[in-house]
């Protein structure tokens, strides 16, 4: 009897060691795991929302304010997303150069279950073959050198005709909006360049403003969506009805491009091997070509297209709108500006293009420009694998912004962040800050395999046009006496007021 209890009770004993010892492996193995993984700096979040909570429609400005208190690398959620915010130089070039390759993928990231052309992105799209494929197309043909100089002379037009509108106006002794007239000539160049090959000038023209209006259109819904609907749990339910109204516009866009690409393609045979392309022709004949390594769809043309005009035109003309605002409001600088191009141009002929390079000064103001007000102040990326940044994990799927407007403004980094100050990009050991995004304190085209494809072509035009709009007028605000540059729409940067205001020639070049 006593040896059948003392049995029981052994086993009774064996079973709570056993238990003892898996519960105890247990609670350690939790514990040695939570004490390994060490998620980057948080605020305190709501259940469902997260973090939206804490966060306007100007998220730049958002991040800006939380990074003070929670370092250059936090982690935030919107909504179920999970977001790390990065807000320095330093962990900026962790994650655009150290990382570079696992954190090459992007998402959408606005509205994307209204979209549609779901899963047709370029410039949003994740590190993979669509990607490679377009960047390589890109690069080579589409905007590489010998593709944008054959437009020269396009770009050379348009600008002209700007140029010959202005001198009207000042022999009229009448204002004109230069907000307005910089997007039009942007746009058109554009539109020239993407698909204005086979339209006749007038349909050119009124092909190229419809365009317009309709992505326009697109944009300011876009921009309307609150981040809830984004990033929140409610983002299926369309409740504000902004889902229904961007699928209406986003159907009047795939019409037009249908009617387009239908004559595109009814005119394909006038096409001579010798000919000039457009940026559609070429797309046209990836699309039809059966041995290409990826295989395009009529909705990836339209969405790249539709994703050039938007990333494109509103960066290139707010950005030379910033830059003539500022100038007009400085005149030490302008008349610096003037002095520069005189000498390097002289007085009996327009600046051209490939004057650019031989002139520092345009070329630091630019700089300055592009810091304090970048077109893009968010770059953004998916990361792929589980990574350590700066000590901290961020897990595989965790979306990233880098805030540049933050960090282009960075006093630890930044001499008097906030003044518009051009001289600083010309001091000794400051001109190699060029713009291909190697020195991570400036990164306006952002920066490793996502960066910018366009910048050459965009400071082409850019420091041309100005260049000449110095050389060519003085300026006088309409009704004001200095330009408003603080006051913008939307995280582009564009100018809340339009700049309104009369040329004065002081070079006519149609008379040089
Ligand atoms: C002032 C003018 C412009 C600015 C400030 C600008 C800025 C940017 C920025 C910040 C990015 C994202 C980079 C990153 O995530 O690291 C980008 C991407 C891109 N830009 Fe621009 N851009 C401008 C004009 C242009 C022009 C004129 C073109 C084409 C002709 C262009 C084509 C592209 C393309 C194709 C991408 C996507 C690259 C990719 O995802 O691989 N951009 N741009």
């Amino acid at each position: 009897m006593a040896t059948k209890f003392q049995f029981t009770n052994y086993c009774y004993l064996f079973c709570i060691l056993i238990i003892s010892i898996s519960t105890a492996r247990f609670i350690i193995r939790i514990l040695t795991n939570s004490t390994k993984l060490r998620p980057p700096p948080s605020p305190p979040a709501l259940p469902f929302i997260g973090h939206l909570h804490l966060l306007s429609s100007t998220l730049p400005k958002s991040f800006e304010t939380l990074a003070k208190r929670w370092g250059p690398l936090m982690q935030i959620r919107m909504g179920d997303a999970a977001c790390v915010i990065i807000s320095d130089a330093n962990t900026a070039e962790k994650v655009l150069k150290t990382h570079d390759a696992d954190c090459a993928s992007k998402f959408e990231p606005g509205p994307t279950q209204q979209l549609m052309y779901k899963g047709a992105t370029f410039f949003n799209s994740p590190y993979g073959p669509y990607w490679r494929f377009m960047k390589k197309l890109c690069v080579t043909k589409l905007f590489g050198g010998s593709q944008l100089d054959r437009f020269t002379h396009i770009r050379e037009k348009e600008r002209m005709k700007l140029l010959k509108f202005l001198v009207q106006r000042s022999v009229e002794g009448e204002s004109c909006d230069l907000s307005m007239e910089l997007e039009a000539v942007t746009n058109h160049t554009m539109y020239s360049m993407v698909m204005g090959k086979r339209c006749t000038s007038q349909a050119y023209s009124d092909q190229a403003v419809e365009i317009r209006r309709i992505i326009m259109d697109i944009m300011e819904l876009g921009s309307k969506f609150p981040l809830f609907e984004v990033f929140g749990p409610l983002k299926k339910l369309d409740l504000s009805g902004n889902g229904r109204r961007i699928k209406s516009v986003f159907l009047r866009y795939d019409q037009k491009l249908e009617q387009i690409i239908q004559e595109y393609e009814e005119n394909r045979t006038n096409i001579g091997e010798r000919e000039e392309r457009d940026v559609m022709d070429i797309l046209l004949e990836t699309y039809k070509d059966t041995n290409a390594e990826f295989k395009l769809t009529k909705n990836h043309i339209k969405y790249f297209i539709m994703e050039i005009f938007m990333a494109v035109v509103d960066s290139t003309a707010t950005t030379m709108q910033s830059a003539m605002a500022e100038l007009i409001n400085r005149p030490h600088a302008f008349k610096k500006l003037r002095e520069e191009i005189n000498t390097v141009v002289g007085s009996n002929r327009l600046i051209t293009e490939s004057d650019v390079p031989n002139l520092p000064y345009l070329q630091a103001i630019f700089k300055e420009i592009l810091r304090l007000y970048p077109p893009a102040s968010l770059l953004w990326r998916t990361c792929a694998v589980d990574t350590k940044i700066n000590g901290y994990d961020v897990k595989s799927g965790t979306k990233i912004f880098v805030n540049i407007h933050a960090i282009m403004r960075d006093p630890n980094t930044w001499k008097e962040p906030d003044k518009f100050l051009p001289e600083r990009f010309l001091e000794p050991g400051s001109q190699q800050m060029d713009f291909k995004g190697q020195d991570f304190r400036f990164l306006p085209f952002g920066s490793g395999r996502r960066a910018c494809l366009g910048s050459s072509y965009a400071l082409s035009v850019m420091l041309a046009t100005v260049g000449s709009l110095v050389q060519c007028f003085d300026w006088k605000l309409k009704g004001v006496d200095k330009a408003d540059i603080d006051t913008v729409t939307g995280d582009t940067g564009a100018l809340a007021h339009s700049l309104v205001c009369y040329p004065i020639i002081c070079f006519d070049p149609f008379n040089a």
